[in-house]
């Protein structure tokens, strides 16, 4: 009782997905007497879905598999038939007896009709009744902790990630090495070649929607607002990263891709918003200024960049993609160098 209760208090302590992943596997793991436990993600890319480790607990190490590693789509389900099994009848747990007897218990965990979260806990021996029982117990304070978790990086209106979670996940896809060049030297040297994968910020902006409040009231401006963020969502890879930065402001963080493809997908969302019929209020627009992410630049910087790239989109026409360092190439957004780092405005 003492260890489950020592499990239970770290596992509340809390305030990261990451590290509450790495508690509950450490926790089913020891206390299920298991030989691993391992918290899977599961995604859905089009009409297949995909499976990809999170954390794993081997007796007794725990450890996060690469954080960093979000770019990975993982192995398909087909590669785990009876949970692909559990997942379509709803059920709550499937196990399953393999080679030497060897018991693998599948726990989804579920929110409403979607599972993108379960737990494997792989055990020498059947797992008794009082085992199960207590495992039990432990997924539902993981599902309770995740729900707070997700609520407090979430966007009400929209459900998309907040503000607050921003920085973090700019981090994150700072330090995959897949979505970085090499380090250069000037700082003109740094933008991408054509072909180059990088990362990428783009700031999203509703084109007159004041207008749509004052004409047609908040409770249609902020359908508008939920139909955009479901658009973004639709239009960008699960990789990838969108939040509401507040009002009618997104920001959307692109995986490796080259500019071209960046530049692509961009228009695609600004095309299909532009091609949408908002119930009732009809057409709406969007600007959207985008730029390419560097270690060497601050988030604030990076965020600067796209701002400018947007307010010359608004200037300029609105229902358009800008993309800063080319409007700078241009010689259409101006420079000065203010100590060791060059601004532009
Ligand atoms: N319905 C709704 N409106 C919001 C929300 N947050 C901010 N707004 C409104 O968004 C409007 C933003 O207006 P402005 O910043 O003047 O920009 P705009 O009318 O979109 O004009 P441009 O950006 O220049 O194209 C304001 O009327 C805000 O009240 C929200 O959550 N829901």
């Amino acid at each position: 009782m003492d260890s489950l209760l020592k499990h239970m208090v770290d596992m509340t302590g809390h305030r990261d997905h990451a590290m509450l992943d790495i508690s509950v596997v450490a926790a089913v793991q020891e206390l299920a007497a298991a030989t691993q436990a391992r918290v899977l993600s599961i995604s859905t890319i089009g009409a297949r879905q995909y499976v990809r480790v999170r954390a794993v607990s081997i007796r007794g190490a725990a450890r996060i598999e690469d954080p960093h590693d979000t770019g990975t789509r993982g192995e398909s389900l087909d590669a785990y038939p009876e949970l692909a099994a559990c997942l379509a009848r709803r059920d709550t747990s499937a196990e399953t007896c393999g080679s030497n007897c060897t018991r693998t218990l599948w726990l989804p965990i579920w929110f409403g009709d979607k599972a993108h979260t379960c737990l494997e806990i792989v055990r020498e021996s059947p797992f008794p009744a009082a085992t199960i029982h207590m495992i039990a117990g432990i997924v539902g304070v993981y599902r309770n902790f995740q729900n707070l978790l997700d609520y407090s990086e979430r966007d009400s209106l929209t459900g998309l990630l907040n503000r607050k979670t921003f920085e973090d996940q700019l981090a994150r896809m700072l330090q995959n090495p897949v979505d970085m060049a090499p380090p250069l030297t000037g700082r003109l040297e740094r933008r991408g070649h054509h072909g180059e994968e990088k990362g990428w910020l783009a700031v999203v902006d509703v084109d007159h929607f004041k207008m749509v409040n004052d004409t047609f009231g908040h409770l249609y401006g902020d359908e508008v607002l939920i139909l955009i963020a479901n658009q973004l969502q639709a239009s960008f890879r699960v990789q990838d990263r969108v939040f509401r930065f507040g009002g009618e402001e997104f920001v959307v963080l692109l995986r490796s891709t080259t500019l071209e493809h960046a530049r692509r997908i961009i228009d695609r969302f600004r095309g299909n918003v532009e091609a949408y019929q908002f119930p009732q209020v009809g057409r709406v627009t969007v600007s959207v200024g985008f730029v390419s992410i560097s270690p060497y630049d601050s988030p604030v910087v990076t965020l600067g960049h796209a701002d400018q790239a947007l307010y010359y989109a608004k200037t300029h026409g609105r229902n358009q993609a800008c993309h800063y360092n080319e409007l700078v190439e241009r010689g259409l957004l101006q420079t000065v160098t203010s100590n060791d780092t060059a601004e532009f405005f």
